[in-house]
Order: C-alpha cells, then sequence, then structure tokens
C-alpha cells in the first residue's frame, strides 16, 4: 500500500490526525530547526540546557503521566482503558527513568530533581494539558496530548535512523534512541488511530476546536525546546 493510501481510503478527506497535522505544518518542521534540538542532535547543545531540560521535563511528564489516568476514566472501552494505563506506566518507567538516569549522570540527587521548580512555560503547558485532560472530550484529550508524542518521534528518528548518523561517544545518545525507538513512535501511532476512530462521531463545532487545541500544544512544544535553550525563568 503507498503512503499516500496508507493515510486516506479511495475518495475520501485525509484522516483527522493528518488533517490537524496538514493544519499546522508551517510549524511542524520548526521543531527540527530549533537551536536546542539542532544542537541536542549533533551533540553540541551545553550540558547546562540539557540539565535544565531534563529537570523540567520530568516536572513535566509527571503532569502528562496523569492525563492518562484522565483518559482511562474517559474511555468505555476495556481495550483502550487498558493501553491507556499501559502509557501512563511507560512514561513513569521508560522516559521519567531515562531522566533520572540523566540527573544522576550530572549529579543530581532525586531530592535535587524533586526541588526543581516549573518554568512559566512548563507551567502553562502542563495547566493547558490538564484542563483539557479534566474537564474536555475523549477525543480534545488525545487531540492535546498527541503533538507530545509525534514531535518527539519525528525528532527521535530525525536525528538517528536516516538523517545525521550520530557522532561517537554523542552525549546525548540515549534521549535519542528513547524517542526514535519503534516503542516510542508506536505511541503516537495508537494515538492517531484512536482519534481517527472517533472522527465519524465528531461534529464541525468539535472538529474546529480540535484543531485549536492541536496547534496550541504543537505551539507549546516548539516553546518547550525554547525555555530550555534560554533557561527560562519567572521573571518576578
Ligand atoms: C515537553 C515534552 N513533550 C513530549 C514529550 C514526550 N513524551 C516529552 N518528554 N516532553
Amino acid at each position: 500500500m503507498s503512503a499516500e493510501q496508507n493515510t486516506t481510503t479511495q475518495n475520501q478527506l485525509p484522516l483527522l490526525s493528518e488533517r490537524l497535522r496538514a493544519s499546522i505544518l508551517p510549524f511542524w518542521n520548526r521543531h527540527l530547526e530549533h537551536p536546542f534540538v539542532v544542537a541536542l542532535g549533533d551533540g553540541t547543545l551545553p550540558q547546562e540546557k540539557f540539565e535544565f531540560y531534563i529537570r523540567q521535563d520530568a516536572l513535566f511528564l509527571d503532569e502528562l503521566t496523569k492525563t492518562f489516568g484522565y483518559a482511562a476514566t474517559k474511555s468505555r472501552d476495556r481495550t483502550e482503558m487498558e493501553q491507556f494505563g499501559k502509557l501512563l506506566l511507560n512514561t513513569i518507567q521508560v522516559e521519567l527513568s531515562l531522566h533520572q538516569q540523566y540527573g544522576k549522570r550530572f549529579g543530581l540527587t532525586p531530592d535535587e530533581m524533586a526541588a526543581t521548580r516549573m518554568a512559566p512555560t512548563n507551567y502553562a503547558y502542563t495547566r493547558h494539558l490538564l484542563f483539557i485532560a479534566a474537564t474536555g472530550t475523549l477525543p480534545e484529550l488525545l487531540t492535546a496530548i498527541l503533538p507530545c508524542a509525534w514531535i518527539y518521534a519525528n525528532v527521535g528518528n530525525h536525528f538517528t535512523s536516516q538523517n545525521l548518523p550520530l557522532v561517537p561517544d554523542h552525549p546525548y545518545a540515549d534521549w535519542l534512541s528513547t524517542y526514535a525507538s519503534p516503542d516510542f513512535d508506536a505511541v503516537g501511532i495508537w494515538l492517531r488511530e484512536r482519534l481517527d476512530a472517533y472522527a465519524a462521531h465528531i461534529s464541525p463545532n468539535e472538529e474546529a476546536r480540535l484543531y485549536d487545541i492541536f496547534l496550541t500544544s504543537t505551539r507549546y512544544e516548539w516553546l518547550f525546546w525554547e525555555m530550555a535553550w534560554k533557561l527560562e525563568a519567572w521573571p518576578v
């Protein structure tokens, strides 16, 4: 089956997830061009910036984990509930533990990691996700968290498999290979499948809201790189 047939069925519109991504396409590749991401990929990112990112991201992942818990409460399908449970555990066991390993490598104690305060962008992004998780519909929630999985898989794959061979002793190889792994790719694919499965039951008003949510999460993902690049702090 060709890539085109894969995302569309004959004589039909592209799938909802593809339409959402098409709507933000001008922003999509800007993630790969962000100086934080470029330096992460070629291994030149100063440790201070990566450490800042890791500390913030550990706090982010605590909140992302909760969105999977909310998702399970909004589902009526046992297989889906089970998968949300797995995603919740996976976020803690794979992603958070990766961050803790980096923390250890940088000489940070778990207490120091936990004492980190959320920077403004991280706080705002996680409030956006938690608000939708708590008050939105399941398709809204899936749409809000989809850029997290999709963009990170895109970044991981960009710097590993096809495009740039990693330099020897790349300091962030573990991070890149986690997000380039087929297991992580599968998270985004599954979220897209679920969202596309709900698409037939979504009203035009609801669909317009999904575009807005998807754009907001995508913008916050970009702002998160920016936050770490600039070591963002509360101005007052
Ligand atoms: C900010 C952010 N977005 C997404 C991911 C990938 N779960 C992450 N670790 N951090």
